[in-house]
């Protein structure tokens, strides 16, 4: 994805945002451009409250001087703005390649509206041709991956799965201490189920399906930017 075209997105959605909002920042290449944006409204006076979901968010929206809190603090938020790496018609979204997908989820559920920024190619009929990241607790993690192993096989994976790690080839860790699993699916044609599934493995943390969370996206397009609403 070319960076002006996230940028254009990014650009939308800063539309969306008002004086006194709280705001949730998404995180990846996407959402760093949403908050590079923001941070530059902020600078200007612009009054708003974030909450970041990952770290390396905050890192950036700290050094933007982009005011901070927290769920405690805040019950609800207005909008939260993040990146997918997948998005069907209705929709529906695969996150977490950036492995922000717990945080990115519990922000966005706890927030009124949440906005996807993307360009094109993360269109998708179907979902499930990007990996679904599965977020898992560190203890028992053969047994959870046999698991997670029946479940999606029983929901027609076509791959395995594959423990996420970083470059150096130590397993990447998230920020909420736990591993990743990533599942080669192929087609996901039940995501409700799959979802209800996953998430009674008791080793299973959250998964990157995102359902009926989202019901707007901007998508950047060469031509233009088009508003996907539900
Ligand atoms: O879910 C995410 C991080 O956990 C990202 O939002 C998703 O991976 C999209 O990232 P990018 O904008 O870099 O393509």
């Amino acid at each position: 994805m070319n960076d002006d075209l996230k940028r254009q997105a990014a650009a939308m959605a800063l539309t969306q945002v008002r004086p006194g909002m709280r705001l949730g920042l998404g995180t990846g290449s996407t959402a760093w451009h949403f908050v590079d944006l923001l941070g530059a409204k902020v600078a200007a006076g612009f009054d708003c409250i974030c909450v970041p979901t990952s770290e390396v968010t905050a890192r950036q929206a700290e050094s933007l001087g982009i005011p901070l809190s927290n769920l405690e603090t805040l019950d609800r938020l207005d909008i939260t703005v993040d990146g997918a790496d997948e998005i069907d018609p209705a929709l529906n979204l695969i996150k977490g390649a950036g492995g922000a997908l717990l945080r990115e989820k519990i922000v966005a559920a706890a927030s009124d509206v949440m906005i996807v920024i993307a360009d094109g190619s993360k269109l998708v009929d179907t979902l499930g041709k990007f990996p679904l990241p599965i977020e898992v607790n560190r203890f028992g993690l053969g047994a959870t991956q046999r698991t997670i192993a029946e479940v999606n096989a029983a929901h027609g994976a076509q791959g395995g799965l594959k423990l996420r790690q970083t470059k150096d080839g130590a397993p990447y860790v998230t920020d909420g201490g736990h591993l990743i699993l990533d599942a080669f699916f192929g087609r996901i044609s039940q995501p409700e189920a799959l979802s209800r599934d996953l998430l009674d493995i008791a080793g299973v943390v959250q998964h990157g399906l995102f359902l009926q969370m989202c019901k707007k996206a901007y998508v950047a397009m060469p031509d233009g930017v088009r508003t996907i609403q539900v």
